[in-house]
């Protein structure tokens, strides 16, 4: 199980700092989609280079425009970029093509998709990795159900992440899950000192 570090709401200097801090802990590096809105491409293209043995995910959020986007990320050093599930079918495909072409992956973001139809169509596309979702406007309204798991329990085909506001009160359940990744942010990144809630983190994991 792998740890992945995610940089929202931050600026260029705070993501740096953050990841420097807590490298020794953290297996993956996400960057953010509001981080890449603010800096664009080169945040990831210098991020890949500060920490080049690091899986690093550019959270592009893509729904359309596929093979576009998906090139921008894998061309500025990502190694993994993220397509939303309820994108067109044409999208997810496209997107799934470009990582071939690049060795990369695609990670599939399940925030809003409740049913198994949905689910059984990605994997019918050749989707391998997915994540589980809880929003961060929905933590507004309570922490993350585990029932998220239910989505997809039966299915082993693919490498399931999850996200949405895991704490350490939160992170032993979700380990028991037995998800192939954990996806943190602002647990660590708004924490006093982020490299003592990695470690910790890790070592639950
Ligand atoms: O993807 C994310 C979210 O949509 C904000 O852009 C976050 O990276 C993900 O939720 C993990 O962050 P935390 O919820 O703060 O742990």
């Amino acid at each position: 199980m792998k740890l992945q570090l995610a940089l929202d709401r931050l600026s260029k200097g705070e993501c740096l700092k953050i990841s420097k801090e807590t490298q020794n802990y953290i297996d993956w590096i996400e960057i953010g989609t509001g981080v890449i809105k603010e800096y664009g491409m080169s945040i990831v293209r210098e991020m890949k280079e500060k920490f080049p043995d690091k899986v690093l995910v550019a959270d592009m959020k893509t729904c359309d425009a596929g093979k576009h986007e998906a090139i921008q990320a894998f061309e500025a050093g990502a190694d993994i970029t993220t397509v939303m599930a309820f994108s067109a079918d044409r999208t997810i495909k496209d997107t799934l093509e470009v990582s071939r072409d690049y060795g990369a992956r695609v990670m599939i973001d399940l925030l809003g998709i409740s049913t198994q139809q949905r689910i059984n169509e990605l994997i019918n596309l050749g989707v391998d990795l997915v994540s589980l979702h809880y929003g961060k406007d929905m933590q507004q309204d309570g922490s993350i159900h585990l029932n998220l798991f239910d989505l997809i329990r039966s299915d082993e085909k693919l490498d399931v992440t999850v996200a949405g506001g895991i704490n350490l009160d939160t992170l032993p359940a979700i380990i028991r899950e037995n998800p192939s990744v954990v996806i943190v942010g602002s647990a660590i990144t708004k924490a006093n000192n982020p490299a003592a809630i990695a470690r910790k983190m890790k070592g639950f994991i």
